[in-house]
């Protein structure tokens, strides 16, 4: 039996275990993840954020001073970025005094990433280049089909904007029988994609909802929010601009500009405590 020790937070309810193993001496297995993220059987959470240093990440070959945010999803899949995750992932450092200061850089699998605590008790972070590909795919699934923009926020995306034909917005039943590998043709998505189905409030406010790759549909994602909003302001012939984005979980709010983008919004670490992970041939 291993017995961890863990932390468990969110942003606006996209939820996570949260463990630190600082010189990444401690494998991670994808059966560890899944226990972990398993609300019945584990602790719960949407996905697990493993705070490292960076210089104990082969991968990792930019400064080495930092901490590094490696993310996995629910299923133990690893993903380039999480946007909410780099948020509470700040929120955590801060907490344990692993941190401090106006602006925390955070080193992850898309690169240097950079965060500013606000006074109300949220976080800003740098999200990166999002990036706009041209080839529009379609998303098919029980006799629907929406159009959809495929986006890039370090990890991919594709965004499906409802309309009337839809029926009541972000309402159909049917998404909950979802599933991420009939939205993601391996032909079109070879690492699968998250999917964002939008319904548009005005040129500055949208709601979603998401199917994440690797973890089914949670209540908010970060780079979801961004992908959605760079994709809003595109059909609006912008490619700048600041969206307030609400999904179930709550809302965040999002800039677009030339070459970077920036989420800002809650992100709270909610319990600690100490988990016994079975051996792999107890599970
Ligand atoms: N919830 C995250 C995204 C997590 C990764 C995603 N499921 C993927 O596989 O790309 C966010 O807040 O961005």
């Amino acid at each position: 039996m291993r017995t961890w020790t863990f932390a468990k937070g969110h942003g606006t309810k996209n939820d996570f275990v949260i463990v630190a193993d600082r010189n990444n001496l401690v494998p991670v297995s994808e059966d560890d993840v899944r226990f972990l993220c398993d609300r019945r059987g584990g602790v719960g959470g949407d996905g697990l954020l493993r705070v490292t240093l960076a210089s104990s990440i082969p991968e990792w070959n930019g400064e080495p001073g930092l901490w590094f945010m490696d993310y996995r999803n629910a299923d133990g899949s690893i993903a380039e970025m999480c946007g909410n995750g780099l948020r509470v992932f700040v929120r955590y450092l801060l907490e344990e005094d692993l941190a401090a200061g106006e602006r925390i850089e955070v080193a992850t699998r898309a690169g240097l990433r950079s965060a500013w605590p606000q006074a109300d008790g949220s976080i800003r972070t740098s999200m990166g280049a999002v990036t706009l590909v041209d080839d529009e795919v379609t998303i098919v699934h029980a006799g629907h089909s929406w159009p959809a923009t495929k986006v890039d926020v370090g990890n991919p995306h594709a965004v499906a904007f409802l309309d009337e034909q839809d029926g009541e917005p972000l309402a159909l039943g049917a998404l909950e029988l979802f599933h991420a590998p009939a939205w993601s043709p391996s032909e079109v998505f070879p690492q699968g994609v998250n999917v964002e189905f939008v319904e548009v409030v005005t040129d500055d406010h949208v709601r979603m909802r998401v199917f994440e790759r690797g973890s089914g549909e949670t209540l908010s994602c970060g780079t979801g929010t961004v992908a959605v909003a760079a994709a809003h302001l595109a059909r609006q012939g912008r490619s700048e601009g600041q969206v307030r984005v609400d999904v179930p979980g709550g809302t965040l709010h999002i800039e677009i500009t030339d070459g970077d983008a920036f989420i800002t919004g809650p992100a709270v670490v909610v319990a600690h405590g100490q988990v016994q992970l079975p051996e792999p041939d107890t599970r």
